[in-house]
């Protein structure tokens, strides 16, 4: 007898919150934080094997349930619980959104079960061993890892990699079930995708997006007619960055819990930097970083325009995403100190004066 799982997958103690909460694993407010309490720590592999149950795709692919809550469960293991912004919540934060953004109007019946698949995979494994330093600090301190990935998405692909090792334990063998085919075409959108969501590719992914905006074909039905494997793949690639930038399109009190994680995160890595006599990476200095300014930098300079461009794309899927994010920047941009708005003259010099704008490297 097929030996009986629990539910969500993980055992919690409050079945009633933990049934209210994952009744919105559909819906864009969803609440990671939460079932990161209820489960005492197991977000990931709740998140991971309801939405891969509710979609079916575990009978698809004819994937046991106590292997995926094995594997899960392993690689939710290896997320860094004591780094504040890329651990296991923000992958099962990311693993939701994604399959929101999968289950847009405009995008349905656009994909096949494997790419689907492989999308929600990767969104899962894509941050998996992330140690709370970016590539620049590690390519800048010599790291292990930056020399073996010779300072290429240092830590894209060391994620990639622990994933697929994770695959070779005892009862984790997720994909043993799917043809050698089925196993290539997975791999390699997982790898493709996995290595987008490194930030010094954004710029080109972004072009690439805007470009397919511009010649949009779609069917009669207005669902997106991708009819070649790269427009598929650079749609997909896209889905998962849009997901791992999701934060300031999400209800203002969620995106605000991940701005002080990120925050903190990037503010230890710049004690470490001091503490090491290197270069304190801009943003990251706690002693004079504007966290406001920066947020509504981050918005106008990356977020808002992938998200706008993503708008376009799924129109007019996507609209209260946008909605959320516009009304957010507003909300951060009044919380600037001297109020945003200039009352004089001097006052609209000072705030444009050259080292206020909003200035971060992208590339290592
Ligand atoms: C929820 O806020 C955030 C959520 C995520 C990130 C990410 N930044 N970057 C790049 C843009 C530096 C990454 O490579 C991270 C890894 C992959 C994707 C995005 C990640 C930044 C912020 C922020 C902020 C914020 O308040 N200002 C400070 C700030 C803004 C921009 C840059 C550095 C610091
Ligand atoms: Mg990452
Ligand atoms: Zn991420």
């Amino acid at each position: 007898t097929q030996d009986v799982v629990p539910r969500f997958g993980v055992s919690y103690e409050k079945e009633e919150d933990m049934e209210n909460e994952m009744a919105n694993v559909d819906r864009w407010g969803f609440d990671a934080f939460k079932i990161d309490h209820l489960t005492n720590h197991k977000p990931l592999t709740a998140v991971t094997f309801t939405i891969l149950q509710e979609r079916g795709l575990l009978k698809t692919f004819q994937i046991p349930q106590k292997t995926l809550i094995a594997y899960v469960m392993t690689l939710e293991g290896n997320y860094n619980k004591d780094v504040k912004y890329h651990n296991q919540i923000h992958a099962a934060d990311v693993v939701q959104s994604t399959n929101y953004l999968l289950s847009a109007p405009a995008l349905e019946n656009v994909f096949t079960d494997i790419e689907i698949l492989a999308a929600l995979f990767a969104a899962a494994i894509h941050d998996v061993r992330h140690p709370g330093l970016n590539n620049q600090f590690l390519i800048a301190s010599s790291s292990e890892l930056a020399i073996l990935y010779n300072d290429e998405s240092v830590l894209e692909n060391h994620s990639v990699a622990v994933a697929f090792k994770l695959l070779q334990l005892e009862n984790c063998s997720l994909f043993e079930t799917l043809t050698k085919k089925q196993l290539q075409q997975l791999r390699r959108l997982v790898i493709d995708m996995v290595l987008a969501t490194d930030m010094s590719k954004h710029m080109s992914l972004l072009a690439d997006l805007k470009t397919m905006v511009e010649s949009k074909k779609v069917a009669g039905s207005g669902v997106l007619l991708l009819d070649n494997y790269n427009d598929r793949m650079m749609v997909l690639k896209n889905l998962v960055h849009c997901a791992d930038l999701g934060n300031p399109t999400k209800p203002l009190d969620i995106y605000r819990k991940w701005t002080e994680r990120v925050m903190e995160e990037f503010f230890l890595q710049g004690d470490l930097e001091r503490q090491k006599g290197m270069e304190v990476s801009p943003m990251m200095d706690r002693y004079n970083a504007s966290v406001e300014k920066s947020q509504v930098g981050f918005i106008d300079f990356i977020v808002h325009p992938l998200w706008e461009t993503w708008a376009d794309l799924v129109y007019p899927d996507a609209q209260e995403l946008l909605d959320n994010l516009e009304e957010n920047r507003d909300w951060y941009s009044s919380q600037i100190r001297n109020s945003p708005t200039p009352t004089s003259e001097e006052d609209t010099i000072k705030e444009t004066d050259e080292d206020e704008k909003f200035q971060f490297e992208m590339s290592p």
